[in-house]
């Protein structure tokens, strides 16, 4: 069994921060398990909505339960007028996490929450409108077209998809999208989930502690290395390219994104499996060099460094492969961890008390007051 990493230092690294029941993260060295369910049996064998019940409600769903969640999320998906209003408004060039963020924290003024017993039909509305959501903008403002987004899609997954592209997707890609959805649904107190917890300690509504995670989940060094590593890809024609290109961004202590843990050690157990669905894209594609670049970035990082690829990397590949645009990658991650990050606020809710830690001041000892005038 591989040793778990040693875990010191700033960014709160190795100090706990509370209790959860949702999730546990390299405690091996390399496992993630949701619920004590190993990731890689729900990858390979749940859908979606099953992982996001499971986390919500507390169990697997049976059949019925699973097809009633479905049907419900399917009836949650229209898009109110002030809203649509609202995203015509943003323009082409803002980010779309951007849009995210407004387009939930508009959905907040609409459909408040104003008590916590509304904490479930918040938080699926949330995981219904989403898909619809990010790419209501998109078609709007880069291609003028006021798309329907009360598909017939099954799944969030395939929503996400239809939405998109305004038909339906084929069968190989929506099995990637509930896998995808899956592989970042949870991962414990990771930046953006804290700062939902932290949000929801202070009893606030649901939807400034998801707007807030969505915040936190922008940057790259979090859920927007996916973007940041399909914008280095794809800058290289070649494997040898890339390996050049790898030695010289490491040689300059350049952040190679798609790399790299906070909690694990030497893998990423979400790797292997979006790496494997990123090699069936490719090969369906007929790809030549995209997936052969990746595969070489990630020898050459093991080899000279001993970084591995995190959730995010083969991610890039993954859904570039399935035409959706690099601006899109976190907001895809957005709908998915929105399951996670409002199990945490529940979880948070259940046994509250406000997060508010201490600092270690390094100011001056005292300072005395100067007159404005007298300053220079
Ligand atoms: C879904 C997700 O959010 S997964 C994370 C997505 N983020 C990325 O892919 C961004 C690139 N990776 C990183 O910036 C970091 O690895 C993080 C933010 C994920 C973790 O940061 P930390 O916990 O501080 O990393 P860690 O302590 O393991 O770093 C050890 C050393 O490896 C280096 N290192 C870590 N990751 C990378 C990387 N991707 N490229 C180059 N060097 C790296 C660090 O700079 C550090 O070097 P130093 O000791 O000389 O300062
Ligand atoms: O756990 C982390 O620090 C980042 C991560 O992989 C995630 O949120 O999925």
């Amino acid at each position: 069994m591989a040793e778990a990493k040693k875990l010191t230092g700033a960014g709160l690294r190795g100090q706990s921060a509370g209790e959860t029941a949702l999730c546990t993260v390299g405690q091996s060295g390399a496992g993630l398990t949701y619920r004590g369910y190993d990731i890689k049996a729900l990858a390979d064998h749940a859908e979606f909505e099953e992982v996001a019940y499971l986390l919500l409600y507390g169990k697997l769903p049976n059949q019925a339960e699973l097809n009633a969640y479905k049907a419900k999320l399917k009836s949650l998906r229209q898009l109110p007028s002030a809203l649509k209003t609202v995203l015509e408004n943003i323009p082409a060039d803002a980010h779309p996490m951007d849009v995210m963020r407004t387009g939930c924290s508009m959905l907040g003024n609409l459909e408040t929450e104003h008590d916590f017993s509304e904490q479930h039909e918040k938080i699926d509305r949330m995981l219904a409108v989403f898909p619809g959501l990010i790419n209501y903008w998109y078609n709007y403002s880069h291609h003028g077209k006021r798309i329907n987004v009360e598909t017939e899609a099954d799944s969030i997954g395939e929503q996400f998809l239809w939405t998109l592209h305004d038909k339906k997707p084929e069968q190989l890609h929506i099995d990637v999208m509930h896998a995808s959805l899956i592989l970042y649904a949870e991962h414990e107190f990771n930046a953006s989930t804290f700062t939902a917890r932290v949000c929801a300690s202070t009893l606030s509504d649901i939807h400034s502690c998801i707007t807030a995670a969505i915040g936190s989940l922008r940057g790259p060094l979090h859920g927007g290395a996916n973007e940041a590593a399909m914008d280095m890809i794809e800058q290289w024609s070649d494997a040898d390219e890339a390996e050049d290109a790898i030695m010289g961004m490491l040689s300059r202590k350049d952040k190679i994104m798609g790399f790299g843990h906070a909690i694990y050690r030497d893998s990423d157990p979400r790797n292997s499996i979006i790496k494997a669905w990123s090699k069936k894209l490719s090969e369906q594609v007929g790809d030549t060099s995209l997936y052969a670049v990746s595969e070489r970035v990630e020898s050459v990082m093991w080899r000279e460094k001993k970084l591995f690829c995190n959730a995010d990397f083969f991610h890039a590949s993954a859904y570039h492969f399935m035409g959706i645009p690099t601006k899109l990658f976190t907001p895809i991650f957005v709908c998915s961890r929105a399951s996670g990050w409002a199990a945490h606020v529940m979880e948070q809710r259940a046994n509250n008390r406000i997060i508010r830690p201490s600092a270690d001041y390094t100011g001056p000892d005292s300072s005395e007051w100067v007159p404005i005038a007298e300053r220079s």
